[in-house]
């Protein structure tokens, strides 16, 4: 098989995808999922006519206003108070010609009421108010001004954050129906890979004189840990197969099982092509069709894919930044993708705020930072360390750099945001 491009890959893998589940959960629980289907308001908001300020609800005004009690400046038309309306109340005041309630912010107006005017227009002495000329009927919301009955407020495939629950609430809803979460089931192969929270451990300094110390090089298995949270954030759910040796009959088993469990089979190391590295073979034996086995980009560039029926088996990278970024570029899209999100990543042009180091032979992904400046989007390629395990520290975006290049500052790239 050649090396595929990035797009192939990814369509290859949106192809076909099943359908995601649907469920309905409490609207406390409902943070961060992605709605099944569109949401039309059950009544009316307001549900009813209500005060927008603190003030006072004007009954129709009488021509000839009569007398002016002492202290009342005029000119202004002046009213008599009835009473008071808080919010909430159920008051059972009406408004005649002439007469007028204080009303709270967020009350419904009396029986009568023809304007309401806020508090600080008014002079008051006494039971009796001077208003000056009619205000317009902008401080009275009317039944449904902000939302009608049967309307749709929400569509399908909205993501549901503060706000949106908020309306929900707004409107008395109690549940909503969402995707169900993608069942991920995340596996770690190598046998060098030990569980950071298990008891054993490697020691914690160098093995310097090794021939004679009794403990195998071990490493933690950091990207079962880097990998549960970028599915998590994806809005995938986790099940965790454990780390796996590099044996070809335990990871088929293993394989076999995550088929039945979830809906994506995702696993680190073992990606290359040599003897040691099972996961194609692994997937085949465990009833995938392989999709591809190399990608034309760097890192990342030993990504294998197969199908088995609905399901797929994403096998990324055990480099531990090769297998983030496979992961922000392929296994996201598809747990996104499962989870009723939209799947492209997002990308922006954004101007260099310095140089690429050197050009790649092939496409490469840098981490970076992006950031908004006055004339549109800049960003920074993170310094390299060595190795990898820092080196998506600070990033939140990588840079596509096109195969030969070595764009300088000021120049466009194409970044990808990651959060
Ligand atoms: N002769 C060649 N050797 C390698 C090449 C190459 O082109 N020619 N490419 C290198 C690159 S780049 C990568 S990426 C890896 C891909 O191979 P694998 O997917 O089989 O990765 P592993 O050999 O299993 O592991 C590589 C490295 O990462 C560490 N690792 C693995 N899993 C984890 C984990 N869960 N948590 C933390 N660290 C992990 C592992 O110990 C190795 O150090 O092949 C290169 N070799
Ligand atoms: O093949 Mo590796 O995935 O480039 O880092």
């Amino acid at each position: 098989m050649s090396p595929l491009s990035l797009e192939a890959a990814r369509a290859l893998l949106l192809a076909g995808l099943k359908p995601p589940g649907r469920v309905k959960v409490k609207l406390e629980e409902a943070a961060g999922r992605v709605l099944a289907a569109a949401v039309t308001a059950p009544g009316p908001f307001p549900p009813f006519p209500r005060s927008l300020v603190d003030g006072y609800a004007l009954g129709p005004p009488v021509a000839a206003p009569g007398t002016l009690p002492t202290g009342l400046a005029g000119p202004g038309v002046i009213y008599r108070l009835l009473g008071t309306v808080p919010a909430g109340s159920n008051s059972e005041i009406t408004l005649s010609p002439g007469t007028a309630a204080a009303i709270f912010t967020g009350a419904r107006p009396p029986v009568g009421t023809v304007a309401i005017i806020p508090r600080e227009l008014v002079g008051s002495r006494g039971d009796f108010i001077s208003v000056p000329g009619l205000p317009p009927g902008r401080h009275l919301e009317p039944v449904g001004a902000e939302v009608a009955a049967g309307e749709e407020v929400l569509a399908a495939g909205t993501t549901l954050g503060p706000a949106e629950i908020g309306l929900l609430a707004a409107l008395g809803l109690r549940e909503v129906l969402v995707y169900q979460r993608p069942r991920v089931v995340l596996a770690t192969s190598g046998s060098e890979l030990l569980d950071p929270a298990g008891k054993a451990g490697p020691p914690a300094g160098s093995q310097a004189g090794y021939p004679g110390v009794n403990v195998p090089p071990c490493i933690y298995n950091s990207n079962f840990y880097a990998l549960a949270a970028a599915v998590e954030a994806a809005g995938g759910r986790v099940i965790s197969l454990g780390p796996l040796a590099d044996n070809l009959e335990e990871q088929v088993r293993a394989y076999r099982s995550a088929l039945e469990e979830g809906d994506l089979l995702l696993t680190t190391g073992g990606a290359g092509g040599s003897a040691g590295d099972y996961t194609a073979a692994a997937f085949t034996r465990a009833g995938g069709e392989v999709l591809f086995t190399e990608l034309n980009i760097r890192p990342g560039r030993r990504i294998i894919a197969a199908r088995a029926g609905e399901k797929l088996m994403l096998g990324l990278p055990g480099n531990p930044p090769a297998a983030l970024v496979a992961c922000y570029l392929l296994a996201r899209p598809v747990i996104r993708a499962l989870g009723g999100r939209e799947p492209a990543p997002v990308t922006f042009p954004a101007r260099l705020a310095a140089a690429i180091d050197r050009p790649r032979v092939e496409r490469a992904f840098l981490w970076a930072q992006a950031r908004a400046s006055g004339s549109g989007w800049e960003v920074t390629p993170l310094p390299r360390r060595p190795g990898g395990i820092r080196a998506a520290i600070g990033a939140n975006a990588l840079i596509d750099l096109p195969p030969g290049t070595a764009p300088g500052p000021g120049e466009e790239v194409t970044v990808i945001i990651l959060s």
